[in-house]
This record gives structure tokens, sequence and C-alpha cells, in this order.
């Protein structure tokens, strides 16, 4: 099988080349250098290549049974990295996302708190659109109109679209689908129309939630997931600054200490987990379990209604102001932090990313970033929580790995 081992050989070699020891750079016979190892984010183990490398290391021939594992193992080499980048005051994040062929690049809000990814199109009313990107599938050569589809969505909070489905290439840092559900806007809600930026949502929560009827269509995780080297994507989102989605691998530098897993409960369609407590500032940490999800989509921390009363009772000038439809407090006042639990584990949200921002423009009064979860029945970690964190969406074994950074 000549193309098997061009294949192998291939794979030896980019395996290979992860471990020559680099020459002797800028070395004299006096002095002495020391080389720092770095390590390579992106590879994954394998045994039977390992294994496989020896044989060939050694002249010596390989086993059928061995043969056949490496070329499975072969096909599985993709991973995606992707920047995304918040707006004003983290608002959300933008991710740039690439649909079609020649490739029309919309900035979509990431969201795994949902799972249609739909676009502002060339069927959105003009008056809806206010400087977004749009798809424009008449434009795509790729691009097939799904018959007979539609989608509606209604988010929390009070935000909705809706429109028809294309199947079209989708690519994400790197990271291809050759046939996506497109879902075109038709028409965006006064919410959408005015967040200029936001040329759309691709959602990462569980496809049983894709609003597409008669037949519901697969994230882009799940399209690609299979052809994955690990069927993960994480979220590392900085606070005023560019943080990224991963696609395959995790990355072992972006993060400090240990990655601690906890099961996910997906029968509501969401990155459903439950909290093992908290903490407000110095205080001890409260052992209680809180269900909630993690939502790149939703932008605050939203917590049972007396976990908020107890972190604004340490804060003083804190109230609940009705007009703002939620706690404020003095801008100049010193905030404690908000320590999450994860098993054993504790993530702390600095103090700071809980001054959201200014009510107006005295910039006196600010809207606190931990909020109440009321009505809607579990804890939602938006946003504030997770820039403190690296985390981990592990699509295979539908757990959550939580770390900090
Ligand atoms: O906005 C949503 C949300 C996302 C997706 C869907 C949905 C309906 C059908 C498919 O997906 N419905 C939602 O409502 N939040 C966050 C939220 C809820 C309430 C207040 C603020 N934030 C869902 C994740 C919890």
């Amino acid at each position: 099988m000549p193309a098997l081992t061009a294949l192998l050989t291939a794979a030896l070699a980019a395996g290979a080349l992860a471990g020559t020891i680099p020459p002797r750079i800028g070395t004299t016979d006096k002095g002495t250098a020391s080389l720092t190892q770095v390590r390579n984010p992106h590879f994954v183990r394998h045994g039977p290549l390992a294994l496989a490398k020896a044989y060939q290391k050694y002249g010596a021939p390989l086993p059928e049974d061995l043969k056949v594992a490496v070329a499975n193992i072969v096909q599985k080499r993709t991973t995606g990295s992707v920047v995304t980048t918040p707006q004003q005051y983290d608002v959300e994040y933008l991710t740039p996302v690439s649909i079609g062929t020649p490739a029309q690049t919309l900035n979509l809000d990431v969201d795994t708190g949902s799972s249609d990814l739909w676009v502002f199109s060339s069927e959105t009313p003009k008056s809806e659109v206010s400087g977004q990107t749009v798809y424009t599938p008449n434009k795509s050569s790729t691009a097939e109109k799904l018959a007979g589809a539609t989608w509606e969505i209604t988010y929390g909070d009070g935000s909705s679209s809706s429109g028809d489905v294309y199947m079209d290439k989708v690519t994400v840092g790197g990271l291809t689908v050759s046939a996506q559900a497109v879902e075109a806007a038709k028409q965006v809600s006064d919410e959408f129309t005015s967040d200029s930026q936001n040329d759309g949502l691709l959602g990462l929560a569980f496809s049983t939630i894709n609003t597409v009827q008669p037949t519901r269509q697969k994230t882009f995780f799940d399209n690609a997931k299979s052809a994955l080297n690990s069927p993960i994507f994480t979220a590392d989102l900085k606070a005023g600054k560019p943080g990224h989605y991963n696609f395959g691998y995790i990355d072992t530098g972006a993060y400090t200490g240990s990655i601690t897993y906890t099961p996910v409960d997906n029968s509501q369609g969401f990155w459903m987990f439950t909290s093992s407590g908290y903490a407000i500032g110095s205080a001890s940490f409260q052992s209680t379990s809180i269900e909630g999800i993690a939502d790149t989509g939703t932008t605050l921390l939203l917590l049972p209604d007396s976990v908020v009363t107890a972190y604004y009772k340490q804060v003083s000038g804190a109230k609940y102001d009705s007009s703002q439809g939620g706690y404020v407090f003095p801008c100049s006042i010193t905030l404690p932090n908000f320590v999450v639990g994860i098993g054993s584990t504790r993530i702390t949200v600095p103090a700071k990313y809980i001054n959201y921002a200014p009510i107006d423009s005295t910039g006196r009064t600010c809207f606190g970033g931990v909020q109440s979860d009321s009505g809607i029945g579990f804890a939602i970690y938006g946003d504030i929580a997770l820039k403190a964190a690296f985390v981990v969406f592990d699509g295979g074994k539908t757990q959550l790995g939580w770390a900090s950074k």
C-alpha cells in the first residue's frame, strides 16, 4: 500500500520533527547555553504512532495491525484556533467566521447558550440593517438553499430573529465544515439592529435546541467534532483584550494549575453543571450546590437571589434600582471578589470584573456584573465569570473543565 507508506512517512516525519534536538545555537567553547523547551499545544499523544515511529527508526517492518491503526489515526488531525475580541465593556465578544465561496467573513457572537448559526443576510430588510456585514448566498458558489427550512429564536433578553436556511461551507480559525446550516435572517429585533458590529450568532450549545424546522440542524461543533483530534473546544475569554476559541486541542500554556472537570447535564440543551458553592471576598466558602450553565453569549453572572443579596450586602451604597432592573452601587466603591466553586477548585472572579459599567454619562453610579437569575430556573455563568477561567467544553465525555489563568 504505497499510499499508506507515504502517509505514514509524512505522519512520522511530522512527529519526528517535533522531537528534533535543536542545533547548538550561539554557543562558544567557553560559554554555555540553556535552551528552554516549549510544549507543542497541538500535539496529541497516540500510542500506535509512537510505536510505529520506533519500528521505522530501526528499519523494522510494520506489523499489519499497526499499519492499519496508524492509517486510522493519521486521518484525525484537525484543529482550529480563532481570536475573539471584546466589544465595549466586554458586553460581547466577536469572532471572524468565513462563509461560502469566495469567503464572506462575518463577525459573529459565539454563544455556548444557544445552538443556531444565524447571520444578517441579503434577505434582512434594509430597515433592520445598520452597519452589519451581511451574508449573500447568491454570491456563494457553494450555497445551497435548504428547501422548506425555516428558523426562529427568542433569547432571554427578549431579542429575537428568524428566517430561512442555506447549506454552505463555514470556516472558523482554519477549521472547515463543508456543509453547515447557515440560517439567513429575514427578520431581526431592534436589539440586533442597533448592535452594528454584531453580524449574527454561532451557537455552540447542544444541537437538540437548534430551532430549524421541519428538520433540526447540527451546530458547527457537532459537524466538526468527528474530524477533530479531540472532541472538545475551549473558551479563553479575557477582560478588555482578545482571547481565543480553540477546537480539538487544549493549549496547555493558556492556564495555570490543573483543569478540574465536572459533569454536564445536557437534557435542556445547555452546558449545564452544578457549582459546589461560592465565597464572597475573604469570607469562608459556602458549600452549596448551584445549578447553572456556561454561557459565552450572556454578558453577566446571573446567580440565585440569596447569593446576590449576600454579595451586595458587602458593598456599601449598593441597592436594587428598579429603574435599572438590577443592583447598582457608587462607581468609586471597592467591591469584593467572587469565588466560584467547581468541585474542590476555586475560580476567583476579580472585583474589577463585577464593576460592570456606569449607568449613565456622569460615571457616578455603576451597574453590577453580578445580578439575579430569578425567572430563568438556573444560574448563568456568563462572560463576567468565564473571562476569569480557561474552560473546556468536552463533547466527548459531556463534561466541562475549568482552570484558573
Ligand atoms: O438568552 C438565552 C437563550 C439562548 C437560547 C435560547 C433558545 C431557545 C431556543 C433555542 O435556544 N433561549 C434563550 O433564552 N439564554 C440566556 C439568558 C436567558 C435569560 C436571561 C438572560 N439570558 C439561555 C441560555 C439560558
